[in-house]
């Protein structure tokens, strides 16, 4: 029964470009709905914050170091494989070169995406986005 499962926290990086295009990554191999187009991101671990998982999730999976994260939503999502409440923190700094540390695959999107398919936990966030980048003609 869902309402009695724990949620698993999430912290969620929404890599934003100067150009408005958002980062995506596949799910590596091994992991439920491998192969799905995802942001950046991973489980918060015990002590931590949001931000501080968040970067140590970006350096291990992207190799890159993020600055400041701020948090813009907060989501939930109930899989069969786990209950998840996403913390989404858009990013708009960062430095080093991106390389796929879990052999994932990238690519910077805009809408209309041209990457499929996306988690269903991201659909709502992906709505959100697109609603602003329509009023801010980004
Ligand atoms: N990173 C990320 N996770 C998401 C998104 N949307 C979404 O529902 N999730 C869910 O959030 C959870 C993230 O867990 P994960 O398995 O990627 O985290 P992790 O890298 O710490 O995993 P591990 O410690 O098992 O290796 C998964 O259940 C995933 O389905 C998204 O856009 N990005």
């Amino acid at each position: 029964m869902s309402d009695t499962r724990r949620h698993t926290e999430v912290a969620v990086g929404i890599l934003i470009r100067q150009d408005g295009a958002l980062l995506l990554s596949t799910r590596p191999e091994g992991k439920a709905y491998a192969g799905y187009w995802e942001f950046p991101g991973g489980k918060i671990e015990a002590g931590e914050t949001v931000a501080e998982a968040l970067q140590r999730e970006l350096v291990e999976e992207l190799g890159v170091t993020i600055g400041e994260a701020y948090e813009w939503k907060v989501t939930e999502h109930d899989y069969p494989h786990a209950l998840v409440r996403l913390h989404w923190c858009k990013v708009f700094e960062w430095c080093g070169e991106f390389e796929m540390r879990e052999g994932q695959q990238m690519a910077w999107q805009t809408f209309p995406l041209t990457v499929s398919p996306v988690l269903p936990g991201a659909y709502p966030v992906l709505d959100w986005l697109e609603a602003e980048q329509g009023v801010t003609g980004a």
